[in-house]
């Protein structure tokens, strides 16, 4: 069984159609890279992948559950970070972690929070309002959130976007540990295409809501005749065909 099976998925703005019959699988254990320009429908995807925003039509299963029916069952077992989403501003950064903690149940809340601060590098954060961190600090936040309840399938919006050098390098590591580990599903969308490279199994190449191409980032250069992802990303990108 799959982590995430898209099957004709369409999501229809009133001056955009954002999502255009979009179909796609993420195998159970495997980092699925979502790639794509700006307004490629990356983020209108994850969103309805988190039950976010409902589909114009489409079908979408997760961890075998059907999200229009049974979300509830699929959203307990995955968990997000997106910048997109920020935290409450005014609660402290384990009060936030506490929130979502109880939200999820996660057990031994405190032993978890301690783990994770210690792992992201917030222990020295906990008591500050999350309203008041660099973008880097809130980043790390949500990608602590987005493992306390020990998903088995992790959306994840640019997550290293806003972080330096040396800690996206480190969250990068974090991310694979956590997935050797726990044998976690990951969708990562990035333009990080030396982040895609490193980390992703599989790539999809989003344009215009489509799919414009997918494959092992390996395959793709190969295939295309590139040095690398990121070369392979202009190629599509800038080509007029989808
Ligand atoms: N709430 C909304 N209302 C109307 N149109 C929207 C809305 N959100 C996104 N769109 C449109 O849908 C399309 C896809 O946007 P989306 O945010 O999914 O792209 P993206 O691939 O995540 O882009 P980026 O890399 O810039 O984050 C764009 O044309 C965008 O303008």
């Amino acid at each position: 069984m799959e982590a995430i099976r898209v099957e004709n998925l369409v999501k229809r703005y009133p001056k955009a159609l954002a999502v255009d019959n979009l179909s796609f699988t993420l195998e159970r254990g495997q980092i699925l890279g979502l790639l794509g320009g700006n307004g490629a429908g990356k983020t209108t995807t994850i969103s309805m992948l988190l039950g976010l925003l409902v589909p114009t039509s489409g079908r979408i299963t997760v961890l075998g559950h059907d999200m229009a029916k049974n979300r509830f069952a699929a959203l307990a077992r995955m968990n997000f970070s997106s910048p997109y989403i920020s935290l409450p501003g005014r609660l402290t950064v384990r009060e936030n972690l506490e929130v979502y903690g109880h939200l999820y149940n996660v057990p031994k809340l405190k032993t978890r929070i301690g783990q994770l601060a210690e792992q992201f590098r917030l222990t020295e954060l906990l008591t500050r309002p999350a309203g008041d961190l660099s973008a880097g600090q809130k980043t790390r936040v949500a990608l602590a959130k987005s493992l306390l309840n020990q998903p088995d399938l992790l959306l994840l919006d640019e997550p290293t976007a806003s972080l330096d050098p040396d800690t996206g390098d480190y969250v990068r590591t974090a991310l694979e540990d956590y997935r050797v580990a726990t044998g976690a599903s990951i969708l990562l969308a990035s333009h990080n295409m030396a982040e895609v490279e490193r980390l992703c199994d599989h790539v999809l190449m989003m344009k215009q809501g489509r799919v414009a191409d997918h494959g092992a980032p390996e395959d793709l250069i190969t295939r295309y005749g590139r040095e690398d992802m990121e070369e392979v990303f202009l190629h599509i990108a800038r080509s007029e065909a989808i």
